[in-house]
């Protein structure tokens, strides 16, 4: 059968990686897809670099346009980035009737909405495993093998560059910005590293998860984001002294009144699988009301495991592109028409529980005082430690881990709390989740 012809458009880690994978693995993925898939055609800006990778016989330009218009193409792979050109040139491709594989997640979590209608509206496939989880098939799982279920929550760590840094600064003492360097220098970051670092990349990808999951529109402006440049190293070791872990996640679960969708660092109990995952490995658990909770795990960035779900979606869309159009069901796009109106919940109301470190006056009823605001708050408390003060020093640290509350009667307690003239300063407030 005819080979499949392929145009991408950027050829730098993961278009490498692509390419790359492509190759090698070409006589399994034309099995499995069916019949060959061709790159034919590559833009990059660096010209010598593309050659370099994609060797003789493929169309080569500095002009992206001009693939995305070439009558050959029939997908786009867009590996560019970002929510400039690639916006342009992904709806360009769609208008001119091309299916699109793309991993760009900040631009699906944006501009999503836009893609996915004009996808439908043309009848083309747009696919974006990539985007979420690197090499992980999460959309597939939650797309597909999931369909059967209610969807009540999702949670995972889906930033490698953060994790890959939290591990190492837990583990080897190391700076953040040495370990931020190291990570970029692996071709995990982002172009922009403060998207990983400030939990933007991991709120692009749990927007993307929720829709999927909820049936909801894209609705990444209303999440809530926090990312890891605030965190304390003297909060990783008390976690850990609690049996918890601090990693960042993305969180996304379904309320009766709305959407709670949220990024922030957050402790997990340190028996839980996913706070075991090191390094810029990334994991997903999802919660269904047949399946119960399911867990996903692998690499989330890098050129190849990212390739690897380049190449997974170029895959579906041959099979479903050879497949007779007139009963085409483009599963692969996103069904614009089957959203529900579910807005996503502003951070006061969601239900969580609480870790809370706190400066205090080494003196007698300053625990009476603190736990009766919390009790008057209708908020209860798990587990408690009091440091011994420091020979000479009157005042110490008092950490408490509560029971689930509502965020705004946490924000009520505390502001009361800091109000305490035996409080010293800010009250650091972590978020826990059991994810059971
Ligand atoms: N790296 C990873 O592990 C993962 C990345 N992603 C996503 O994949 C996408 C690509 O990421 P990645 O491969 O790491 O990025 P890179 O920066 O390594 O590659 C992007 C390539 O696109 C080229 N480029 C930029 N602008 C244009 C243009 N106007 N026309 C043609 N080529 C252009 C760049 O050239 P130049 O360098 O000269 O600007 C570069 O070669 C991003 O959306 C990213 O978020 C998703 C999952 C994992
Ligand atoms: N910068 C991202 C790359 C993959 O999406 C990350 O660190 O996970
Ligand atoms: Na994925």
């Amino acid at each position: 059968m005819k080979p499949i012809n392929v145009g991408l458009l950027g050829i730098g880690t993961v278009g490498g990686g692509t390419f790359t994978v492509l190759k090698r693995n070409e006589e399994e993925i034309t099995r499995r897809a069916g019949r060959p898939i061709r790159i034919t055609a590559v833009a990059d800006k660096n010209l010598e670099l593309a050659r370099k990778v994609a060797g003789e016989g493929v169309k080569l330009t500095d002009d992206a346009f001009a693939v995305v218009a070439d009558p050959e193409i029939d997908i786009v792979v867009e590996l560019i980035g970002g929510y400039g050109i690639a916006k342009e040139l992904v709806l360009k491709a769609i208008e001119n009737g091309k299916h699109v594989v793309t991993a760009n997640k900040a631009l699906l979590a944006v501009h999503g909405n836009e893609i996915f209608a004009a996808a439908q509206k043309k009848g083309v496939m747009v696919a974006f495993e990539a985007a979420v989880a690197g090499g992980i098939p999460i959309i597939k799982a939650l797309r597909e093998g999931l369909s059967a279920n209610r969807i009540q929550w999702l949670a995972g760590i889906i930033n490698g560059t953060t994790n890959f840094i939290l591990s190492e600064m837990r583990d080897k003492g190391l700076p953040f910005a040495e370990v931020l360097k190291e990570a970029q220098a692996l071709g995990y970051a982002e172009a922009d590293p403060t998207f990983d670092i400030e939990g933007i990349d991991a709120a692009h990808k749990v927007t993307i998860m929720s829709a999927i999951a909820f049936g909801v529109p894209m609705q990444f402006e209303a999440a809530h984001i926090e990312g890891i440049t605030a965190l304390d190293s003297v909060d990783i070791a008390y976690a850990e002294q609690l049996g918890y872990r601090i990693k960042l996640l993305g969180i996304s679960r379904m309320r009766p009144e709305g959407i709670e969708l949220r990024v922030h660092p957050t402790l997990i109990p340190a028996k839980r699988l996913i706070a075991n995952v090191e390094g810029a490995m990334n994991a997903v658990v999802v919660h269904g009301d047949a399946v119960g909770a399911t867990l996903y795990y692998g690499k989330g960035a890098g050129a190849e495991p990212t390739a690897s779900a380049v190449i997974a979606d170029l895959v579906d869309v041959t099979r479903l592109h050879t497949a007779d159009p007139e009963h085409r069901v483009p599963h692969l796009a996103f069904q614009p028409e089957q959203v529900r109106d579910l807005k996503v919940l502003p951070i006061e109301e969601v239900h969580t529980s609480y870790y809370l470190r706190m400066r205090v006056d080494d003196k007698p009823g300053v625990l009476a005082d603190i736990t009766r605001i919390l009790a008057d708050s209708g908020i209860s408390i798990e587990a408690m430690i009091q440091k011994e003060a420091p020979e000479g020093a009157s005042q110490t640290d008092i950490i408490m881990l509560t029971h689930l509350t509502i965020e705004k009667n946490a924000n009520a307690a505390i502001t009361k709390i800091e109000a305490l003239p035996v409080v010293q300063g800010k009250i650091t407030r972590l978020r826990m989740e059991s994810l059971q």
